[in-house]
């Protein structure tokens, strides 16, 4: 294909050994990349994106809108006609950065005849890891990705769409990762194994490893994601960071629903909002959308609608935040 990358070469001849990854040159700088695959039709337009060491990130937008196309820049698989991805501080297709990446691409292939257990091992033996240690560091992963021992020596041609996808995970851990790219992670998965996988990537999380996760799947990335870059015809629309407060998309948005007539009025119930720090978001017909800080805050705001006379009936977490993303710019609300 002419697109793909030429593999830059580990050390290369008579030059200085290239910088050392490390915190300094940490996370994923995308600089102004563009990119066509037909002169004239631009896929990607200066798309501009630091990924921060140790954070999960989501990338989502509609259909066609460049994602995976960012992703092959970002893997070092497509060469982007103009910018620079630069991966813990080096190019992405550097074998050292390949090393310490892991990716588990949207659409499966394994080498056929392979059971999981040696499809894992054959692996394992790539990224180079001690082969006195392949066999339990094997059966670690596929216990780590929640594949049932009773299938670790079937054919994966046998396999279902969710056990591939399981096993695809344990082979993109298999190098120990320092980051990691998802593909659509949850396709095919059954609702066992999403909040297995949830778990599974809270824990890679905690060990600092940097997750970019591709994905339609807007309430997973909602639960996972620290940041959000929402895509468009080739640019970033948006970045939405989901644990500050003063994101729109909060992760303490809260929505208070109330029995019978709403008592208050605009300026009272401006006083009250204010008066805890809160941020009253969007009104409608039988609901209230709030931004708090904490559960603290969430608490703290209920007690002061309560006493203010506002007959509370239900109060919970906003879902589907993320959604609004899709909405046409009209329809949103603040
Ligand atoms: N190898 C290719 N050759 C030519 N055009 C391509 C190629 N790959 C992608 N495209 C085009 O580039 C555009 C962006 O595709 P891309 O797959 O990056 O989008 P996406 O956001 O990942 O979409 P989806 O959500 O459907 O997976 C589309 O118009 C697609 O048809």
């Amino acid at each position: 294909m002419s697109t793909a990358r030429p593999l830059q070469p580990d050390v290369p001849a008579a030059s200085p050994a290239p910088p050392s990854p490390g915190p300094a040159a940490s996370g994923v700088q995308v600089e102004r990349v563009s990119k066509s695959y037909r002169r004239g039709q631009r896929v990607l337009s200066d798309v501009d994106l630091h990924i921060r060491a140790g954070e999960t990130f989501g990338i989502i937008g509609p259909n066609g809108a460049g994602k995976t196309t960012l992703f092959g820049c970002m893997l070092g698989l497509l060469w982007p006609d103009a910018g620079s991805v630069r991966v813990a501080g080096l190019p992405p297709d550097h074998l050292q950065v390949r090393r310490l990446t892991g990716y588990l691409p949207e659409r499966l292939t394994f080498d056929a005849g392979l059971t999981a257990r040696q499809l894992l091992a054959f692996h394992h033996a790539l990224a180079e890891r001690p082969s006195r240690e392949r066999p339990q560091e094997v059966e670690a992963l596929l216990t780590q990705v929640g594949l049932d021992k009773a299938v670790w020596d079937r054919d994966t041609r046998k396999f279902s769409r969710g056990m591939l996808q399981r096993l695809g995970l344990a082979q993109a851990l298999v190098g120990q990762p320092r980051f990691l790219f998802l593909d659509e992670p949850t396709l095919g998965i059954d609702p066992e194994g999403v909040l297995h996988l949830r778990a599974l990537l809270r824990d890679i999380k905690s060990r600092g490893v940097t997750v970019i996760i591709n994905s339609h799947d807007l309430a997973q990335l909602e639960k996972v994601c620290d940041r959000v870059a929402f895509f468009r015809a080739g640019r970033v629309e948006a970045l939405e960071d989901l644990g500050s407060p003063s994101s729109t998309l909060t992760r303490h948005a809260l929505v208070v629903r109330w029995a019978g007539p709403q008592p208050l009025t605009p300026e009272q119930l401006a006083t009250v909002t204010r008066e805890v720090g809160a941020t009253l978001l969007d009104t409608a017909e039988d609901s209230l959308r709030f931004s708090v800080e904490d559960d603290w805050g969430a608490s703290r705001l209920l007690g002061a609608l309560l006493q203010a006379g506002l007959p509370v009936a239900s109060a919970s977490r906003e879902e589907g935040r993320l959604e609004r993303f899709f909405q046409r710019p009209g329809d949103r609300t603040p």
